[in-house]
């Protein structure tokens, strides 16, 4: 990168590059008056044939993303579009190539979207999205437009401190928007650790947060809460510790942990350290690209994590992630 010539600002947010040999793809997500999703389905003869997509395409060379994509839906749907925020970037490796698929918000368009290259179209509430076949990079799209942002993972209550003071700590992350936590308590005995659970499960519920036990598959299934599983515990599992409409997921430091996490059935991950942090001392972390070359092995939704706040989430989505996930950055104010 050359440096800024002084005197000049130092310019805005890196732009990312491509890796070599990357396949650009821009894909729009266009939202009705009625909230609901275009999808488009790929039509028969190519590959993918069937499943459903945000419409969109590959990036030519020379041309910004931005440029192709208004391009693409000019061409397959026959609108004129204003362009919105990023939604998030998918690096994903297939048997064949390395694709990253850039999706974008659409703010506004000209014109009914129509199949002009013959695909079928389909509105759909966001709700019923998980139930279209789209290709695997798809997954944490659709996640990202489902689920939380952000995860927090809670620490046990410091030395002296009640259970009321860690559980006003709890309910002020609540306040401040957290929907999805991880009761993660290293020790602290059974009993208290049970009675600190059936009350974080109690405000939990009341600001409709999602709530997952750290490695206690007995307690999760007891108290028909979310299992999450350490990396250690993840490799033990040779089946769905939990039932399918209970909440799971793991912490993934490799490609065969985010595998296994997959072939479970988790419904995400966790995945870092991405920044060094006082959890993980002697670890300098696995910086973004290290990230990205996780996530793209793998399709299920993602945190990164690792030293990591709210101010991150909109880079750890260029990154592919869903998100970030957070201890001391997501329970201090
Ligand atoms: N448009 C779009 N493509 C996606 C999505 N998810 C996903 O994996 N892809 C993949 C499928 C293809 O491998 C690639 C897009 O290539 P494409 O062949 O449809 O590109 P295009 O519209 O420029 O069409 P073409 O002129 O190259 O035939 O990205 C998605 O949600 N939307
Ligand atoms: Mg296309």
């Amino acid at each position: 990168m050359t440096p800024d010539p002084p005197g000049h600002p130092p310019s805005a947010l890196p732009q990312p590059v491509d890796p070599p040999g990357a396949t650009h793809v821009v894909a729009g997500v266009i939202v009705d008056a009625r909230g609901r999703v275009l999808l488009a389905r790929r039509t028969a003869g190519r590959e993918l044939a069937g499943l459903w997509e945000f419409p969109g395409g590959k990036v030519e060379p020379g041309e910004t993303p931005e440029a192709a994509l208004a391009r693409e839906l000019d061409e397959e749907l026959g609108i004129e579009v204003e362009l919105g925020d990023p939604l998030m970037v998918v690096p994903h490796l297939t048997p064949t190539r390395r694709l990253r698929l850039d999706v974008r918000g659409i703010r506004a368009w000209r014109g009914t979207p129509k199949g002009y290259e013959g695909q079928a179209l389909a509105w759909v509430q966001p709700g019923a999205l998980p139930r279209y076949d789209m290709p695997d990079p798809d997954r944490p799209v659709v996640a990202a437009l489902l689920q939380p942002d952000h995860c927090l993972v809670t620490p046990p209550p410091g030395p002296g401190d009640s259970d009321a003071t860690w559980l006003a700590a709890l309910e002020s992350a609540l306040a401040r928007g957290v929907r999805r936590v991880q009761f993660r308590m290293p020790g602290i005995d059974r009993s208290r650790r049970q009675q600190l659970l059936a009350n974080a499960a109690l405000h939990c519920a009341a600001a409709g947060a999602q709530l997952l036990v750290n490695g206690d598959a007995r307690l999760a299934c007891e108290s028909g809460l979310g299992l999450h599983l350490p990396a250690a515990r993840l490799r033990e599992c040779r089946a769905r510790p939990v039932a399918d409409d209970q909440p799971l997921s793991a912490s993934c430091h490799d490609a065969e942990e985010l595998k296994l996490a997959q072939a479970l059935g988790c419904d995400f991950a966790l995945v870092g350290p991405v920044h060094p942090t006082p959890t993980h001392p002697g670890h300098g972390g696995i910086g973004w690209a290290g990230f990205e070359a996780l996530r793209e092995q793998a399709s299920l939704p993602i945190y990164a994590i690792g030293g990591l706040g709210v101010d991150d989430i909109a880079a750890a989505r260029s990154h592919g992630a869903q998100g970030i996930a957070a201890i001391r950055g997501l329970w201090e104010a």
